[in-house]
């Protein structure tokens, strides 16, 4: 108290805004600043969507799955809906990463029933077409659903903003759908770099923009989907994995210094190592395939981690789901760890098993 009675008079007030900004009470955002709890927080990526009845009504009212995400009562509705049934320590905005694309004014789809479509982007002429200054305008529902989320949600759950990270969003971008063997992304990359690296390029200074956005108007952490990293060879990974995501960790830590970043380069096998080594994420989130021992010693010991049940385990559920969750527990929750899917859910899950999962996380580690 003294030392703050020594300030000029404006500090007391600055200390307050920044004391208040820190959230004790958010079991997430302590985990993530390194804290080891004896129950881990918990939330499931894709937490809303198909598989809950009440997302597929709302679903049925609001058109196009884009005008979803793009009516923020709406989305508001759907990102809430998960914590309301399972009391999840984190929300995470319903939105999804072709925002962007749709943002800077490429045309995006999604055909029922096939997964999204977008007018490709394959050469310079392509990039020429992007309309960067018309970004925040376009993505301004995006940004109203997050205040109303931030304002609606209980003091103890802590919201998460995203983004799709440079690479898996040039997949869609330049592919124009989802892809298997990445031809025109690929074939793009290798055959003409410099060219290529204008796409990341866009990319990354939009990505910033758009989760500055989302942290601005109250996003608590922001995760990084690189939902298709495992595709990348070693170099093309450390060139369109690892460096567009430290220069966007770079500069989000300049805008919002608090604001922690957890990465998710799915697939990315042991070149997780060198992304936690050099991208500067504050937490690294694991795919299905990453064995725990070794995320113990090689991952956690350095940054938290999350994850990572298999989405199909969830799907079976009784003994099974309980083995294979209790495993993480038991080998990750002995450092900061954040209990999570290896990648989302998928519709078929039956939502009691998601409940029973819930239960058992929020009874660890007496259950
Ligand atoms: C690659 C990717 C996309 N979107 C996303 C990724 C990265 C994560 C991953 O690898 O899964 C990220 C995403 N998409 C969605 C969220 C919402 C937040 C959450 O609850 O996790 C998040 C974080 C909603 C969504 N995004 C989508 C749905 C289903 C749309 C519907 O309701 O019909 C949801 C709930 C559509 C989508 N969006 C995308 C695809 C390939 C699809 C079609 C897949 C499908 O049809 O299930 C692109």
């Amino acid at each position: 108290m003294g030392k703050l009675l020594a300030r000029p008079p404006v500090w007391p007030a600055l200390m307050e805004t920044a004391l208040s900004q820190i959230q004790p009470d958010r079991l997430l955002l302590r985990t993530l600043k390194g804290e080891i709890s004896p129950r881990p927080p918990f939330w499931l990526m894709r937490q809303a969507g198909r598989y809950l009845p009440e997302y597929r009504e709302v679903r049925a009212q609001a058109g196009g799955f884009l005008d979803l995400c793009l009516n923020p009562d709406l989305a508001t509705e759907v990102t809430l809906q998960p914590i309301r049934r399972y009391g999840m320590d984190a929300a995470i905005l319903f939105s999804d990463i072709l925002i962007l694309p749709h943002a800077l004014g490429q045309k995006v789809w999604f055909a029922e029933g096939e997964g999204p479509r977008l007018d490709p982007i394959r050469d310079q002429a392509g990039l020429d077409r992007l309309d960067v200054a018309n970004l925040t305008a376009r993505a301004e529902p995006v940004y109203e659903a997050v205040r109303r989320i931030r304002a609606a949600l209980p003091d103890t759950v802590a919201l998460i903003g995203f983004a799709g990270s440079p690479w898996t969003v040039a997949t869609y971008m330049v592919e124009g759908a989802g892809s298997k063997e990445f031809l025109h992304a690929k074939g793009w990359a290798y055959a003409n770099p410099a060219g290529f690296q204008r796409l990341i390029d866009l990319l990354v200074d939009t990505t910033v923009t758009h989760l500055s956005g989302q942290i601005e108007a109250g996003a608590e952490v922001v995760q990084l989907f690189d939902s298709w990293a495992g595709a990348l060879a070693p170099a093309e990974f450390a060139r369109w994995s690892i460096a567009p995501t430290r220069a966007i960790v770079r500069a989000l830590k300049d805008k919002h210094p608090g604001v922690p970043v957890i990465g998710f380069p799915r697939g990315a096998g042991i070149n997780i190592q060198a992304y936690v080594e050099q991208t500067g994420v504050d937490a690294v989130s694991l795919d299905t395939s990453v064995p725990l021992d070794w995320a113990a010693t090689a991952l956690q010991s350095r940054v938290p981690v999350q994850g990572n049940l298999d989405p199909l385990a969830l799907v079976a559920g009784g003994e099974a789901m309980r083995r294979a969750a209790t495993d993480i527990l038991t080998t990750l929750g002995k450092g900061p760890f954040i209990f999570n899917l290896g990648h989302g859910i998928v519709q078929q899950t039956p939502p009691e098993h998601v409940a029973e999962l819930a239960r058992l996380i929020h009874d660890w580690p007496s259950a």
